[in-house]
């Protein structure tokens, strides 16, 4: 309005208060009907009296100037005469014409019931006024209808808003998804009633529509004579903790899933050793009802004290796996069923700690391995067999091959074993560039005694030459019978020289023997041939060819001695 402007509508008819006073000294000029009526005075009384007289309380910075501008947008609190009550009015002032002067048209706007009491609210207490200043969280005060009367700054951002007005005046309730209505009113029935104290969750509504988890949690402000006057609410926003928590409660449905499903055997124990918690598959794989278990030990239920197969002491074991559960990550051991059936389970064990890294429980996972056990029992029972009946040929072969490589009279090496050893000898020799020598053996008159004395006479002749040359050989030399009455010693690292001499030693040893047959002593003889590798041939063929060729000579010269073939070659010795 401008300052010149008249008014063509009649104050009178309209329904808001509205008071004309003369600026400077506040003298009221004319009041409508309704600020009458408000007053409950007439108009004479009211158009008596100045503006201040009014007011109800010091109200300074506008009873010295009264002008629109200082008038315009003050709270303040007036004392009409038809009641006790004061009422609590903001101004709205503006300067326009009436009846042709120059004056201040004020409109008296009456506070509404949440303004007055949170007028007072600030006015009375310094508490719960510095604490809506200085509180992070979202907090509100709330009339008793639940109707918004102030909030903090992030009570408004909380719900989208930016200014402290946008939320004056909403009822806390239409913050709310349209669903959770009934229930919040209800919870805020109960708080007002005393019934129900505590906070409740609610899925609320942001200015942009966004829907998020809030927890509402009221308290109430009473008045001196305890009745409640208004609440103060704190609102949080649980969407992150919901978030988590139903994560959580997806990943506790999944891993319910999971174990319920596991056709594994999952079992949970105190360090105490006591059943925590155990799937449906151990029970009913152990043969317990549901629920039989938990709480049990699992001494008295599932692990026998001793295990049979192998005697070891069970209870040692699970003490053990909780006094240090790595050296049990795996460990197979018999269980026991209700019905005292003894079975086999592989078990990989697990700890649980705490924040403070004490264990607090063991998580055991099973799978029965009974049946392979039994598999691997007559699997080892088998091996074990086999093993037998292997040693059994091994020890065959060795007797067969001891047969066609032995001499079966004398059991010394026979004529096939010793081509094979003396080419074997032989190469080694020249390897390691060590001499070898053959001694060819030749019973004298063999056939004379044979004759004499019969053929088991000779047969123990022949039996005594084997056990003389046998102890009184090295290890490495090789004794055979050759033939009949035939024996080689193969002598390897024997000179020519040294192995004259030791068949020198077997003559004059065998010729002391002394043989009694049918009660007649007799004393046998033989006769010796040598030759040495390389001085007289470097093949097997020549070599015992000369041998034989010297053990003729021997013959030849008169018997029981030795001779050696001529040197035909240096001597490698
Ligand atoms: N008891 C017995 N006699 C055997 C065995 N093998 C061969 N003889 C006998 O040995 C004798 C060998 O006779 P000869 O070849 O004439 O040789 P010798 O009688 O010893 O005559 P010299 O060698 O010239 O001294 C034969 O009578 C064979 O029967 C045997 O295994 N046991």
């Amino acid at each position: 309005m401008s300052k010149n402007t008249q008014y063509l509508v009649s104050p009178d008819s309209l329904p808001i208060h509205l008071l004309f006073i003369t600026q400077g000294d506040g003298q009221i000029r004319h009041g409508n009907q309704s600020a009458l009526n408000m007053f409950g005075l007439s108009l004479t009384q009211l158009t008596a009296l100045k503006f201040p007289e009014l007011l109800h309380g010091k109200h300074a910075e506008i009873e010295d100037h009264f002008s629109a501008a200082s008038l315009n947008q003050k709270v303040v609190q007036l004392k009409p005469n038809i009641s006790n009550k004061h009422i609590w009015v903001e101004l709205y002032a503006n300067e326009l014409m009436h009846e042709n002067e120059s004056c201040i048209c004020v409109v008296l706007k009456e506070y509404s019931d949440s303004q007055l009491i949170l007028s007072e609210f600030i006015q009375t207490n310094v508490l719960y006024q510095n604490l809506m200043r200085i509180t992070p969280d979202a907090a509100f005060i709330i009339d008793l209808t639940g109707k918004i009367i102030c909030s903090t700054t992030y009570g408004q951002t909380l719900f989208g808003y930016m200014h402290a007005d946008d939320l004056a005046h909403t009822s806390i309730f239409d913050l709310l998804v349209p669903q959770e209505i009934t229930r919040a009113r209800k919870h805020f029935a109960q708080v007002l009633t005393g019934t129900e104290a505590g906070m409740q969750e609610y899925t609320a509504i942001r200015k942009t529509g966004q829907n998020f988890w809030l927890e509402l949690n009221f308290g109430i402000i009473r008045q001196q004579d305890n009745t409640p006057k208004s609440i103060f609410l704190v609102a949080r926003d649980i969407s992150q903790r919901k978030k988590i928590e139903t994560e959580l409660q997806t990943q506790e449905t999944h891993y319910r899933t999971l174990v319920e499903s596991a056709r594994s055997m999952i079992l949970h124990m105190s360090p105490d050793g006591h059943i925590l918690f155990v799937n449906k598959y151990a029970e009913e794989f152990f043969g317990f009802a549901p629920g039989e278990l938990v709480g049990k030990h699992v001494m008295d239920t599932i692990v026998p004290e001793i295990e049979t197969s192998t005697n070891r002491d069970l209870s040692q074991m699970i003490e053990e796996i909780f006094h240090d559960v790595n050296n049990y990550r795996i460990n197979i051991n018999e269980n026991i069923r209700k019905n005292g059936e003894r079975v086999w389970v592989a078990w990989s064990n697990g700890a649980i700690f705490d924040a403070q890294g004490k264990l607090i429980e063991v998580c055991s996972v099973g799978n029965d391995v009974t049946e392979q056990r039994q598999a691997q029992h007559e699997l080892a029972e088998a091996h074990n067999q086999l093993q037998l009946q292997y040693q059994e040929i091994h020890l065959l072969q060795e007797k067969l091959r001891d047969q066609a490589t032995r001499d079966p009279l004398t059991n010394l090496f026979n004529r096939r074993y010793l081509e094979e050893t003396l080419l074997r000898e032989m190469a080694r020799c020249e390897r390691e560039k060590i001499p070898l020598a053959i001694v060819m053996i030749d019973i004298d008159y063999f056939k004379k005694t044979n004759d004499a004395f019969g053929h088991e006479a000779g047969d123990q002749i022949l039996r005594s030459i084997a056990a003389l040359l046998q102890n009184h050989t090295r290890d490495e030399d090789v004794v055979c019978r050759y033939g009949g009455e035939e024996f080689i010693a193969v002598l390897p690292g024997a000179s020519l020289d040294q192995a004259q001499k030791r068949a020198e030693f077997w003559r004059s040893e065998f010729q002391s023997l002394d043989f009694t047959f049918d009660g007649i002593a007799h004393q046998a003889t033989f006769s010796c041939g040598v030759s040495a590798y390389n001085q007289h041939g470097n093949n097997a063929d020549t070599l015992i060819k000369l041998a034989d060729d010297a053990l003729y000579q021997a013959k030849s010269n008169g018997r029981n001695q030795v001779v050696i073939y001529p040197s035909t070659s240096t001597s490698i010795v």
